[in-house]
């Protein structure tokens, strides 16, 4: 089996001679104090070694409960947001047909996600949808506590119930949530559902290899083995004791600190050629802006889906403020092989593409946007990923993952916290009347009465 690989040969361009190398002592050091648990957030570093360290029992008893939702549900609704949803979208999504809920040929339950927002025409035309379908729901929240994710569970549970009875309902809603802590784990405990737990010490943005994200790519019918397998081969590749040369990881983590710290580069636009990687970017998103955006620092990760969006970002990469840099995931082989046919009129002039497959326009627009971003001055860094199947989305996920350790210890901060977060939920509660927020509401509605 191969590996995913990086090329940084057009974004060290940008630095200085050495540059990248020159990081190499503080690339060890973050290893060092990742593996030695001595780094800031050392609480949260059971993702570390999860890879390895998930027995093939435990992935037996996902797949079960999978299973017992497959033959049960035509739907099942995964309920969750930020790191208790991105993890499973990005990889159903990725290994998925892109119109899987159109073509669904019932070998699998369609899956859909819900509690990532508070639309009420989204949630009303969701109720709505499942009205008729004999749905399931797996409820996905760490804390157990998040609004989005609960308010949805409650409209979701009571529809279930309704729709199936309560006794058949329990055997279709499953839980991942806290060991003990929460109103998902409370609700789980008091109606007899299926629960998993998800460690203490992994964060939501590195938890798509716990249930959070095993359980719905499985109920989804992708093999959850291979995906760890991936991982755990990129646990390998990205080890402390790999040349930092040889290590992708550190590669990728000294050169994009070097680019913000010494090229001024603040924004990294994660790039796809595949729309169905849509989702890996947001994924990432989520772990490298919640990971590294804190004390007045960090990358701003930004995403976008080429070429469709070279017909609308592509002006701005190319021409406007140099603060850019670009990482692109290209995948080498398509599961697919489709090729242009000749036509006799060639009335839209296309003749020259007869007989060539669609993905070799595609890399060469791929090529030809590489080299026109990079004279343009935006860095380029590429990951090669040699298809879109299970093994290779597992190591993409837990190269991001180290990577992202290891870039957030060079960056100094605290890569496994996310203080800011709560500033909107505060505001939030105080407005709605929370019970135990009667102070900051007072003080919240004083204040706008003033801004008026
Ligand atoms: O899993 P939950 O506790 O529901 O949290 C879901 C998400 O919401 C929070 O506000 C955090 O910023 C995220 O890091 C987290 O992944």
């Amino acid at each position: 089996m191969k590996n995913i690989s990086l090329d940084i040969t057009k974004a060290a361009m940008f630095l200085e001679q050495g540059a990248v190398k020159a990081y190499e002592t503080k690339v060890k050091e973050a290893q060092e104090a990742l593996e030695n648990g001595t780094c800031p957030g050392n609480d949260f570093l059971g993702w570390l070694h999860l890879p390895s360290s998930v027995t093939p029992e435990f992935i037996d008893e996902i797949q079960a409960v999978a299973d017992t939702l497959r033959e049960k549900c035509e739907v099942v609704v995964v309920a969750g947001i930020g790191g208790s949803y991105l993890g499973a979208r990005a990889v159903i999504e990725a290994l998925g047909n892109s119109f899987a809920w159109l073509v669904n040929d019932k070998k699998n339950p369609t899956i859909m996600f819900a509690g990532n927002n508070i639309g009420e025409d989204y949630l009303a035309e969701l109720t709505d949808y499942l009205k008729d379908k004999k749905f399931g729901v797996i409820n996905i929240s760490k804390s157990g506590t998040t609004t989005e994710t609960a308010l949805t569970f409650r409209l979701l549970k009571k529809q279930c119930e309704t729709q199936r009875g309560k006794e058949e309902a329990k055997d279709v809603i499953v839980a991942v949530t806290d060991a003990c802590k929460g109103a998902a784990r409370a609700a789980a405990d008091k109606e007899g559902y299926k629960t998993f737990v998800i460690p203490d010490n992994v964060g939501g943005r590195f938890s798509v290899l716990t249930p959070v994200g095993l359980l719905p790519i499985a109920c989804a019918g992708f093999d959850i083995k291979q995906l760890v397998a991936g991982a755990a081969a990129m646990e390998v590749a990205c080890g402390k004791d790999v040349a930092f040369e040889e290590n992708p990881a550190a590669i990728y983590a000294a050169v994009r600190n070097g680019l913000y710290a010494r090229a001024g580069k603040k924004i990294e636009i994660m790039v796809n050629y595949q729309p169905k990687l849509h989702f890996m970017s947001e994924w990432w998103k989520q772990l490298y802006g919640e990971s590294e955006g804190k004390d007045g620092k960090g990358i701003f990760p930004a995403s976008c889906d080429f070429t469709t969006d070279l017909h609308s970002m592509g002006q701005w990469i190319q021409e406007g403020e140099r603060t850019i840099f670009e990482t692109v995931i290209s995948v080498e082989e398509t599961n697919n092989k489709l090729y242009f046919p000749e036509d006799e009129e060639n009335l839209d002039g296309l003749n020259f593409l007869a007989g060539k497959r669609v993905d070799e326009v595609n890399k060469m627009a791929e090529l030809g946007t590489r080299l026109a971003h990079v004279d343009g001055g935006v860095p380029n860094i590429r990951i090669s990923v040699p298809a879109l199947n299970e093994y290779y989305i597992g190591q993409l996920i837990y190269f991001f993952e180290i990577a992202c350790g290891i870039s957030g210890n060079i960056l100094g901060v605290n890569p496994f916290n996310q203080p800011g977060v709560e500033a909107y939920k505060k505001n939030m509660f105080a407005l709605l009347d929370k019970p135990g927020y009667e102070a900051d509401s007072k003080a919240i509605k004083e204040r706008l009465a003033k801004e008026a």
